[in-house]
């Protein structure tokens, strides 16, 4: 699709930023057509110099302009612009928190749609909340190093400090750097498909400190394993679990389907809500405890439970909301499509002496409809969809069962947008106004509660 853009290289032109990319990128329009800037916050206005036009794709990219903002952060840590982790750094925080509130109602009234959103709930502190990280292992001038990806590609950037993750984990990445140095450990080279560590994972209980570290290999076995493994436990005391993830494909994606526990137990613990919870490494676990424990305070009290509902939560990981809810309610059904994480949530159920909740291993589009033609009659959908939001069956099997509220968690706006669209077809409609959460700050993502109620 060739697009006739506006601009041309090397213009020079006055610009209002309205928008940021997920890459923390303004996007600016000229008659439509989006200029990506770097380093510019909505709201804006400048002149820029035209670098890039890619016709085909229907955008610009431009640099080389001045401004000032009283929400600019000018201390602003190259690295991290270079890496991604923090692309939101330059943006004042109380500014971030207003961006993510405007950008769902920007949202909403692109699909013509005048939604309430309220004040975005934030932190007091907004950098070191990560409970996990992930990094990639690469070797440098014949060196091991750990750090993260540059953005838009695969060159790795060393860091050892990651500025939004608990300082705990960075120190504990690097002590495993080093151990992998001390042993000879080769990392993965992605071209040539040989060596050995791909990427290294640590997770951290927010409350209980219990640690838990991931060493992801092509191999099947690390060279000096049992050494390794030893040192690791003296170094961190912390440990109470090393696993030993194996992903031999030449792929992008991190995890492999081969896991085994070299020392301790296959998962960690931590309190939320006042819960217990055991976390395998393969199971999905919100990345900001704190914020967590806001968003999903604002599901429940959204979900107005008497304690006579059956409730549905679709997409329940390793049971997280369903157990919270299920202190409010009748009874509650789980759902979610990794088998590691019904099975933490079958024994987190257990583990809080907590009867009246069943989960399931499935899709949750697949569930609802099984649950569905089963003759299941919820009071109450919650539902926590990735990115992607939800399958349009799962909306229209949800609606047939007729619940009185649907709250929707959502951590992608734009398929919010959509869903609620599908579901005001439907017969629902939004209740109230939709709770922005701050669950990843210095990124643009994000996260929010929305409620939904049957006409
Ligand atoms: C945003 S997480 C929410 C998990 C949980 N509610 C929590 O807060 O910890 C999304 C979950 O959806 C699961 N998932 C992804 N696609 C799915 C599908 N088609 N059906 C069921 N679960 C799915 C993932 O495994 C993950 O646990």
């Amino acid at each position: 699709m060739k697009i006739k853009a506006p601009v041309t290289k090397n213009d020079r032109i006055d610009v209002t930023i309205t928008d940021l990319t997920y890459q923390g990128m303004g996007v600016a329009k000229v008659d439509d057509f989006p200029l990506f800037i770097e380093n510019a916050l909505p709201g804006e206005k400048i002149t820029i110099l035209v670098t890039k036009v890619a016709k085909s794709y229907g955008f610009a990219r431009a640099l080389s302009w001045q401004s000032e903002s009283a929400d600019r952060v000018t201390d602003v840590d190259k690295t991290y612009r270079q890496t991604g982790i923090a692309p939101l750094q330059h943006l004042a925080y109380p500014a971030q928190l207003k961006f993510k509130q405007h950008q769902i109602a920007e949202l909403f009234k692109k699909n013509h749609q005048e939604v309430e959103v309220a004040p975005t709930l934030g932190m007091d502190n907004p950098t070191q909340y990560r409970n996990k990280a992930q990094v990639p292992v690469r070797m440098i001038k014949g060196q091991l190093e750990t750090g993260f990806y540059r953005q838009h590609s695969h060159d790795l950037i060393p860091l050892t400090d990651f500025y939004i993750q608990d300082p705990a984990i960075d120190e504990a990445i690097i002590k495993v750097r080093d151990l992998l140095r001390q042993f000879e450990i080769p990392a993965y080279n992605e071209i040539s498909d040989k060596g050995v560590i791909r990427n290294i994972m640590v997770r951290r209980g927010y409350y209980s400190h219990e640690m838990m570290i991931v060493l992801i290999s092509r191999t099947q076995k690390l060279p000096s394993q049992a050494q390794l493994v030893d040192q690791i436990q003296k170094a961190l005391p912390e440990v109470k679990s090393i696993v030993l993830n194996v992903n031999a494909k030449k792929t992008n994606v991190i995890m492999g389907n081969v896991t085994r526990t070299l020392y301790g137990k296959p998962t960690i613990e931590d309190t939320l809500m006042g819960l217990t919870f055991a976390i395998s490494a393969r199971s999905f676990y919100q990345v900001n405890p704190q914020q967590t424990e806001k968003l999903y305070q604002m599901a429940i009290d959204k979900a107005g439970l008497t304690g006579e509902e059956t409730v549905i939560d679709a997409y329940c990981g390793i049971g997280t909301i369903s157990l919270a809810l299920a202190k409010h309610a009748k009874q509650v059904l789980g759902v979610d499509v990794v088998a590691e994480a019904i099975e933490d949530a079958k024994v987190n159920a257990q583990k809080n002496h907590l009867a009246n909740v069943t989960f399931a291993v499935a899709k949750a589009e697949t569930q609802m409809a099984q649950w569905q033609e089963d003759g299941v009659k919820p009071d109450v959908v919650v539902v926590d969809p990735p990115r992607k939001g939800l399958a349009e069956s799962l909306i229209d099997s949800t609606a047939e069962m007729g619940p009185k509220k649907v709250v929707y968690v959502s951590c992608n706006p734009a398929t919010l947008v959509r869903d609620v669209a599908r579901f005001e077809e439907l017969g629902y409609a939004i209740d109230g106004p939709i709770q922005p959460v701050d669950q990843f700050p210095q990124t643009p993502h994000v996260e929010s509660v929305t409620v939904l109620v049957k006409k």
